[in-house]
C-alpha cells in the first residue's frame, strides 16, 4: 500500500478517451452573498474526480452531505461557485444561452420522487415528448412515434400514451420519468436516489431496467443513493461524501471489502451485520455532522472521527476519557452554534438555569464516571471559566490548543490506498501515523 500523498496532476482535459467527465476542485455554495446572510452553505466544497465512459459511479453519504447538489451541478441545474466540470474536455460551467441548451441534451437527471417530478395535468405522452418539443426535434408525427417506442423500451405500453401519471403505480411512474430522460438520447444521466421512494418489491425491477438501458445505449451514470446494498450491486466505483468533500473513491468491491477512510468504516459499520456471531462493535460516531456554513478548518470529519490523531502527550489517555473530552467539545460547539432565546437570556439574568444547563452540570454528566488526571483537568477548568463568562468560542480555543492535533489543524492530502487506484482523504495514511484500520481494529475488534 503506497503511503505517498497523491499529486493531483491530472492529465490534459479530454486527453484520456476513457474519461467522460472531469470534475476539478468543484465548489457549489448557497447564499452568503448578501450583507446580512452570514457565511454561505458550502454544500460542495472542493471535489475532484473523473467519471469514466460507460461506468456507474456511486455517490453515497449521510443526508445533507451534498450529494444532490453535486449531481445537480454536474448537469448544470445548479451553478458552480468555483472549479470546473469538463465533459469531453469542455468546461460546461462556462456555457450559457444556446450552447448550454444544446449541451443539456447530453446530460439528464432522474429524480428521487416520481410523484412530485411528473406533472399530473399532462398525459404520459406529453410528459415524455416535452423535451423533444423544446428542442424542436423531428416532425410532430415522428415525435409521437419516438415516444411510443420509448414507452416500450422502459417496459410500459404504447397505449399508455394518453393516460395520466396518477393512473400508474410508483414503479411505473419512475419508468415514465426514465423514458423522459432518454428522449434526447443523452450520454450521461444523474440518477438521484431513483428507487428510494419505491416499494422494495419494485426497486429491483427499476434497477434492472436501468442496467439494461445502460447496456443498450452505452450510458454513463452517476448513481446517488443512501442504500449501500443497492450501490454495491449496481456501481463500478463509489465515491463516499461527507460535508461537501469526497472522503474515499475507488472500485466498489474493494471499497466495501476493505474500506480505508475512517468515514467509510463508520458508514459501512452502520449496516446491520449479516453474521450474528460476529463480535466486532459498531462504530458510534460522536454528535451530528457540522453545519456546512461552518465546516471544521482541518479534516471535515475531524469533529466526529473515531480515530482522530491525538497530541503525543495524550496518546495513551484512557479511551473513555478521550471520548468524554470529545463529547464536551461537541456539546460546546452545539452551544456556540445555537442562539440563546430571549427566555434563556432572561433566565440567565435572573440567575436561573437556561435550557443550556450550567457548565458544572455538563461536566458532571460528561466526566462523572471517569478519572481525570491533572494535565487534563487544567485545560478543562480553564475552558469552564470561559463558558461561565458566556464565551464558548474561547473555551473551544483552549480545548483545541490542549487536545487538538493535525486532523483539526490541516486538511489532509489524498493518498492512494489498496491495490487499485483508490484514494482516501485522511492524515492517518501518512507514514508517521498508524492506519485507520489498525486503530479501529484495536478499539472495535
Ligand atoms: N437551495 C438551497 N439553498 C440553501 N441550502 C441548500 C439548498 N439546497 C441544499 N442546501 C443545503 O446544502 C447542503 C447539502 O444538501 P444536499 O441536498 O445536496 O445533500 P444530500 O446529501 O443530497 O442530502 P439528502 O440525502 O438528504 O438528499 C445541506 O446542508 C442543505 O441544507
Amino acid at each position: 500500500m503506497s503511503q505517498e500523498p497523491v499529486e493531483t496532476t491530472f492529465t490534459e482535459p479530454g486527453a484520456d478517451e476513457d474519461v467522460m467527465v472531469e470534475v476539478r476542485d468543484l465548489r457549489t455554495y448557497y447564499g452568503g452573498d448578501s450583507m446580512f446572510g452570514g457565511p454561505p452553505v458550502k454544500a460542495v466544497d472542493g471535489v475532484s474526480f473523473d467519471i469514466k465512459r460507460g461506468e456507474t459511479l456511486g455517490l453515497v453519504g449521510e443526508s445533507g452531505c451534498g450529494k444532490t447538489t453535486l449531481g445537480r451541478t454536474l448537469v448544470q441545474l445548479e451553478s458552480a461557485t468555483g472549479g470546473e466540470v469538463l465533459f469531453d474536455g469542455t468546461d460546461v460551467t462556462e456555457l450559457s444561452g444556446k450552447q448550454l441548451k444544446q449541451w443539456r441534451r447530453n446530460s439528464q437527471i432522474v429524480f428521487q420522487d416520481p410523484d412530485s417530478s411528473l406533472n399530473d395535468r399532462m398525459t404520459v405522452g406529453e410528459i415524455v415528448r416535452e423535451p423533444l418539443d423544446v428542442h424542436d426535434v423531428g416532425t410532430p408525427r415522428e415525435r409521437r412515434q419516438q415516444v411510443r417506442e420509448l414507452l416500450d423500451t422502459v417496459g410500459l405500453q404504447r397505449e399508455h400514451y394518453y393516460r395520466y401519471p396518477h393512473q400508474f403505480s410508483g414503479g411505473q411512474r419512475q419508468r415514465i420519468g426514465i423514458a423522459r430522460t432518454l428522449t434526447l438520447e443523452p450520454d450521461f444521466i444523474v440518477l438521484d436516489e431513483p428507487v428510494s421512494a419505491l416499494d422494495v418489491s419494485v426497486q429491483a425491477e427499476v434497477i434492472n431496467l436501468l442496467e439494461d438501458l445502460q447496456e443498450e445505449f452505452g450510458l454513463t451514470y452517476l448513481f446517488i443513493a443512501h442504500d449501500l446494498s443497492v450501490v454495491r450491486h449496481i456501481c463500478d466505483r463509489v465515491a463516499v461524501m461527507y460535508l461537501g468533500n469526497i472522503m474515499e473513491l475507488g472500485p466498489t468491491e474493494e471499497l466495501f471489502a476493505d474500506p480505508a477512510n475512517p468515514y467509510t468504516h463508520s458508514l459501512l459499520s452502520a449496516i446491520p451485520e449479516p453474521d450474528p456471531t460476529s463480535d466486532s462493535d459498531r462504530i458510534t460516531l460522536y454528535g451530528t455532522p457540522p453545519n456546512p456554513r461552518h465546516p471544521p478548518s482541518g479534516c471535515p470529519f475531524s469533529t466526529r472521527c473515531p480515530v482522530r490523531i491525538r497530541p503525543d502527550e495524550f496518546a495513551h489517555l484512557d479511551d473513555e476519557l478521550w471520548t468524554a473530552i470529545n463529547t464536551l467539545r461537541e456539546v460546546l460547539r452545539e452551544r456556540e452554534r445555537a442562539d440563546r432565546t430571549t427566555t434563556d437570556r432572561i433566565r440567565e439574568l435572573l440567575g436561573r438555569e437556561s435550557r443550556f444547563g450550567t457548565i458544572d452540570g455538563i461536566y458532571e454528566e460528561v466526566f462523572g464516571d471517569v478519572t481525570v488526571p491533572p494535565e487534563v483537568e487544567e485545560p478543562l477548568d480553564e475552558a469552564a471559566d470561559h463558558v461561565r463568562a458566556g464565551d464558548e468560542a474561547s473555551a473551544l480555543e483552549v480545548l483545541f490548543e490542549a487536545f487538538g492535533a493535525v486532523c483539526e489543524a490541516e486538511a489532509p492530502d489524498y493518498y492512494t490506498v489498496g491495490d487499485t487506484d483508490r484514494e482516501s482523504f485522511c492524515h492517518r495514511h501518512g507514514d508517521e501515523y498508524r492506519s485507520p484500520a489498525e486503530v479501529l481494529d484495536e478499539r472495535h475488534g
